[in-house]
């Protein structure tokens, strides 16, 4: 397990320095021909995103310096470069968490590879349980925006001092998710005749690792969430940070329960 704090600040000072970014990025550039334009994060259970890529250049994470390494099932731990049609792309078949013990700043460091990479666009997706009442398991959430339940209680992946050659002190995250993205997203998926699961909505991370209560579960549902999720907010508000365009996309694997149920089970 990591022995790293989880909060990144001055006194604990980062782990994931402009140097370090910048020996990973050189790393991955002299070992790949490959230029990606286009980065997906693949969150629990969706790594089979990057099994139609061509040309396939492959990096396990324990490889590849100070790259965080994936802990939990269904995060296969690897690096995809490749095409999808004629796009460069990379996949990150696989995320690390904030609840797997890792820093937030750990969390969001492969955002950053990207970026100087010459990534320019983000796709982030997740699975995460859906608080609407309408949602049905199966369901696609395409994210318009979120709330960072973390990052009020000050687990925020920008706190500690601000590197400038990375992005501004105070990001706007008002647009953090592209409104171009989510129209083109919504009309492909019309054109392939999706729209009766696809969903808009908002995103609401938690840290986990346990599921919510149901009290937490209404609590959110009030505040405007249409799902709950343990992950996403970190890579875009990074993302926003520094330049990225950025897609987010939810999975909904499950209904979260909103009632005590009438057999009494649940009661607290
Ligand atoms: O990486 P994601 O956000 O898809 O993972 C979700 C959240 C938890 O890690 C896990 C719980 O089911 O799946
Ligand atoms: N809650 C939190 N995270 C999740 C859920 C959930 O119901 N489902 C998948 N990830």
């Amino acid at each position: 397990m990591h022995t790293e704090g989880n909060m990144h600040t001055k006194e604990n000072s980062c782990c994931c320095s402009f140097e370090d970014c910048k020996l990973t990025t050189d790393w991955l550039l002299s070992r790949t021909r490959h230029r990606p334009k286009i980065a997906v994060v693949c969150g629990s259970g969706l790594g089979l995103l990057a099994d139609d890529v061509t040309n396939k250049q492959t990096f396990s994470y324990e490889d590849i310096p100070n790259f965080p390494v994936s802990t939990v099932p269904g995060h296969e731990g690897r690096l995809v470069f490749g095409h999808v049609n004629d796009k460069a792309c990379v996949f990150m078949q696989g995320r690390v968490h904030l609840y797997e013990g890792y820093s937030l700043c750990k969390v969001t460091f492969p955002v950053r590879i990207f970026k100087l990479m010459g990534v320019e666009t983000i796709i982030v997706t997740n699975a995460s349980g859906g608080l609407c009442e309408d949602f049905k398991v199966g369901d696609i959430m395409l994210i318009k925006d979120h709330i960072n339940l973390p990052g009020f209680a000050g687990q925020h992946p920008l706190c500690g001092p601000n590197d400038e050659r990375f992005g501004i002190r105070f990001p706007c995250m008002s647009d953090a998710y592209s409104k171009d993205l989510r129209k083109l997203a919504m009309s492909v998926s019309s054109d392939l005749g999706y729209s009766n699961f696809m969903r808009e909505g908002v995103y609401c991370m938690v840290s986990g690792p346990n599921f919510e209560t149901i009290a937490e579960a209404r609590m959110l549902h009030v505040l405007g969430s249409d799902s709950v999720g343990m992950s996403t907010v970190p890579e875009v508000t990074v993302a926003k940070h520094c330049g990225l365009r950025a897609l987010g996309i939810s999975l909904i694997t499950n209904k979260v329960s909103l009632d005590y149920s009438p057999r009494g089970e649940g009661q607290p």
